[in-house]
């Protein structure tokens, strides 16, 4: 299986005036989620506000316990702001950006849910209606991904590709070998989708960097791959992590992969996509320890980082519990 995606788009066809007729009554909330992001998150959130009132009916910062000026400078720049912690608040947080989209759903009210990274710089206005286009206007579609070009900053320098090292080095390769069928995916991590309501709902959120790598597997494997958009959104320049914190993150992605599939066991056979039961076997607190080596005063030295590989369950079975009055608990 080469895993092209049918729902491909290399160019945007809908013109602004269509994307908002197909909209119709559907309601769209565009959702950043944002730790210490003072330098960014406000031209994040002025990217977005000239679509509100049109495309977009609401525009959320939802806060994951930032300790600098982010809460303020997205509510100057015309964002609402959400606390995690204030958002189901019988459910303690646990630290991670999965946590913070996943109570995203409990603060936002629209039927499409746009997600966009707040440390992204000269963010492109046209990345939300680029989002939306399959979900508006192609049946059948529930989650779409923006692709790009991504430059890559280090230190000072500058280049204009190379970025996106743990989407080439560890995702692509992994879900090559996992899951085939997702294999023409071209940025499975980027922080830039949108999806509707009802897909996010009914499935597990992974509480850390897991979250996108799990919700493309288990929206592939509850609605298939044809489920699944892609769309060219130009250029994506963001925040370049150092290599110890891609590392964690890549730790982070692998274990959602693990939680959800076996390897492809090879020509001649099935697609290897034996799902594992992952409400039960991964709740929010799961977690491991990566070991890393640094170089200090001339010698490697480990050093450890503790990496949340945990679930949340899907909204939906929260908020049946709910109704039943069983209290949430973690
Ligand atoms: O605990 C957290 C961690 C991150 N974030 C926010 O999430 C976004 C993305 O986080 P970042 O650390 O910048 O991730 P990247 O290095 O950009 O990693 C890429 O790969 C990740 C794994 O798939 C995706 O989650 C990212 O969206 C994608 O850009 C940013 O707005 C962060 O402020 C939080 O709100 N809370
Ligand atoms: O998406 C990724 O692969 C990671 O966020 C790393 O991105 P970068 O190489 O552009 O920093």
């Amino acid at each position: 299986m080469d895993g092209s995606l049918s729902h491909t788009y290399q160019t945007q066809p809908w013109t602004r005036r269509e994307l908002e007729q197909a909209k119709g009554e559907t309601t769209v909330s565009v959702v950043l989620p944002a730790l210490n992001e003072e330098d960014t998150v406000a031209g994040v959130v002025e990217s977005v506000r000239p679509l509100v009132g049109g495309l977009v009916d609401e525009v959320v910062v939802v806060d994951s316990g930032s300790t600098d000026a982010t809460p303020e400078r997205a509510r100057d720049a015309g964002a609402r702001v959400e606390r995690c912690r204030d958002i189901l608040p019988e459910i303690e947080p646990v630290p991670g950006k999965g946590d913070v989209l996943w109570r995203s759903l409990a603060a936002t009210s629209g039927d499409v849910l746009v997600f966009l990274d707040s440390d992204l710089v000269e963010p492109d206005p046209a990345f939300v209606p680029g989002l939306l286009g399959p979900l508006l206007c192609d049946s059948g579609v529930h989650l779409v991904k923006g692709f790009y070009r991504r430059p890559l900053r280090v230190e000072s320098e500058e280049w204009d590709t190379g970025g996106g090292r743990v989407t080439e080095l560890l995702a692509r390769p992994v879900l090559d070998a996992f899951r085939p069928a997702l294999s023409g995916l071209i940025q499975p991590l980027g922080g830039e989708y949108a999806a509707t309501r009802s897909l996010l709902e009914s499935v597990p959120f992974a509480t850390g960097y897991g979250v996108e790598i799990g919700l493309l597997l288990d929206t592939e494997q509850r609605y298939g791959a044809d489920a699944l958009a892609q769309v060219n959104l130009g250029v994506r320049k963001h925040r370049n992590r150092s290599l110890l914190q891609l590392g964690v993150m890549a730790r982070q992605i692998l274990g959602t992969v693990l939680s959800r599939c076996q390897p492809d066991p090879g020509p001649g056979t099935n697609t290897g996509t034996r799902p594992a039961t992952n409400e039960e076997t991964a709740p929010a607190s799961t977690g491991t320890v990566l070991t890393q080596f640094v170089q200090v005063a001339g010698e490697w030295l480990p050093t450890s980082t503790e990496v949340s590989v945990g679930d949340r369950p899907p909204m939906n079975t929260l908020r049946a519990r709910s109704a039943a009055g069983v209290p949430a608990g973690p």
